[in-house]
């Protein structure tokens, strides 16, 4: 007689996938000096330009060196214009991004191309594991990553990491040199962007006593201190243009020369680099190099921002309430959490941390629901009050969540513009008045197209 089971004895399964699907789509150029050329996808990305190392490579003199890319996302097919010089347009209008429909037509330069979802897709591995090191994730997008790590991070290959200001790209960084088989070695970190350009030199290269007026004593810099280790470029976006062919040298002659001498010491390290800038628009503003791009972008990841995983978020409130709480209990509260998923909780991983911190310290948890997400969940607006004398009516066109991106965006750019313009446009006094962090500042500032000076 079959026992029925008990239910002590039933276990619960979670069954999740183990491999993610990502659509496939065709290019084809049906007008223009490349008429005939097209390309199928053959990853997450297909990029388009004139340079080399796009996946689709025009002729056409009018399209720019890295002229625009198309990302599968959850949502669809996202065009994103490169910062081209011509702009990139869907159906005749230009576009920084759109998502691309079946048959959309876009224009890039004096070429017209084609696009075209295909029926079949590509299967990628997704990681049974929900961490890597001290690395948390729960979404498709870490999981793939977290499936790709161990190879990478066995590897000795130069990793070039994206991402916006707080997603994760200096933790992602250690973990992989912790994981490789150069865990013994130093790490060693270099933030482009806080060295003063004068001193970046011999911060990375080191330099000989008497070099220079204040070099008292000979000093070994970033890439001989790693050996054996990883050297960690943070920022590398901002390095300045002038030393840029210095460190492609270092890079391809696996040596470093210290500023005042002529010896040549040779390099063990591996290389890893973080941006939170899209390098390739800087290639096509002129203020990086392509050849240093190439060089740095053996092995590319890009850190999605916060928002485009918010599956991340539960664990991720729960390992900071954990590292944070005062009292006996690791678990958050279940409202905490709710909170930072049930709103669109706009900051990445650094603010979630802070907001988490914030929760714990402050003693009335209603001041802080207010303080940082606007209103305590579940609770209900006192009076229904007449609209605000400031609300502007064609915000109000569209579905809330587009009405309110709009307000926010519109809200934001005037924030920073006065800030920029109070501030002398100034970016370090500017941060300051605002109690903002300068990376998060200059990512604002780029993304309204507004100009400040750095010092
Ligand atoms: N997936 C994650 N799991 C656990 N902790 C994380 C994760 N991502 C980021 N963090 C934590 O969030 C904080 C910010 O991350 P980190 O400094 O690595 O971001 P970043 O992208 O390098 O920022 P910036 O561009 O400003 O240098 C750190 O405390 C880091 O440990």
């Amino acid at each position: 007689m079959s026992k029925e089971p008990h239910a002590k004895e039933t276990v619960a399964l979670v069954v999740r996938p183990r491999e993610c699907a990502i659509g496939r789509f065709r290019l084809q150029v049906t007008a223009g000096p490349d008429r005939g050329v097209e390309r199928v996808s053959d990853g997450a990305e297909l990029s388009v330009g004139t340079a080399a190392g796009n996946h689709l490579v025009l002729t056409d003199g009018a399209v720019s060196r890295h002229h625009c890319a198309i990302t599968v996302t959850d949502r669809g097919f996202l065009v994103r214009d490169l910062g081209s010089r011509n702009g990139t347009r869907v159906t005749g209008f230009r576009v920084e991004g759109a998502y691309l429909g079946p048959g959309a037509v876009l224009g890039i330069g004096k070429s017209t191309l084609r696009f075209d979802p295909l029926p079949d897709e590509i299967v990628e591995p997704l990681a049974d594991e929900e961490r890597y090191g001290r690395i948390l994730g729960q979404s498709m997008a870490m999981r793939r990553l977290f499936a790709a790590l161990p190879r990478i991070a066995a590897s000795d290959s130069t990793v070039l990491i994206e991402g916006e200001t707080g997603t994760g790209k200096g933790l992602l960084a250690e973990v992989i040199h912790q994981k490789s088989p150069r865990a013994q070695g130093p790490f060693v970190v270099i933030d482009c962007s806080s060295i003063p350009p004068t001193l970046i030199e011999a911060e990375l290269f080191g330099y000989m006593r008497g070099a220079f007026t204040t070099a008292l004593q000979s000093r070994a810099g970033a890439f001989e201190a790693a050996a054996g280790g990883t050297v960690f470029l943070d920022e590398l976006g901002e390095l300045p243009i002038d030393m840029q062919p210095k460190l492609l040298r270092a890079l391809e002659e696996r040596v470093v020369r210290r500023i005042g001498s002529l010896d040549p010491v040779k390099l063990d390290v591996r290389v890893i680099a973080a941006t939170n800038r899209d390098l390739r628009q800087e290639v096509n503003r002129g203020t990086f190099r392509s050849d240093l791009y190439y060089r740095l972008n053996i092995v590319r990841i890009r850190l999605p921002p916060l928002r485009e995983r918010r599956e991340d978020i539960p664990p991720l409130v729960a390992h900071f309430y954990e590292q944070f709480a005062r009292s006996g209990d690791p678990l958050p509260p279940a409202e905490l959490v709710a909170a930072f998923t049930k709103q669109d909780w706009p900051g990445n991983v650094r603010e979630l941390r802070a907001a988490v911190e914030r929760a714990i310290l402050m003693e009335d948890e209603a001041l802080w629901f207010e303080a940082t997400l606007g209103a305590a969940p579940g609770s209900e607006p006192k009076t229904a009050a007449p609209p605000s004398a400031d609300y502007d009516e064609d915000l109000a066109l569209g579905s809330f969540r587009a009405a309110k991106e709009r307000a926010v965006a519109r809200w934001e750019r005037g924030y920073i513009e006065t800030l920029v313009r109070q501030s002398g446009g100034n970016l370090s006094r500017a941060a300051r008045s605002a109690h903002m962090d300068r990376n998060h500042l200059r990512e604002l500032l780029r993304r309204h197209g507004i100009s400040a000076t750095e010092e």
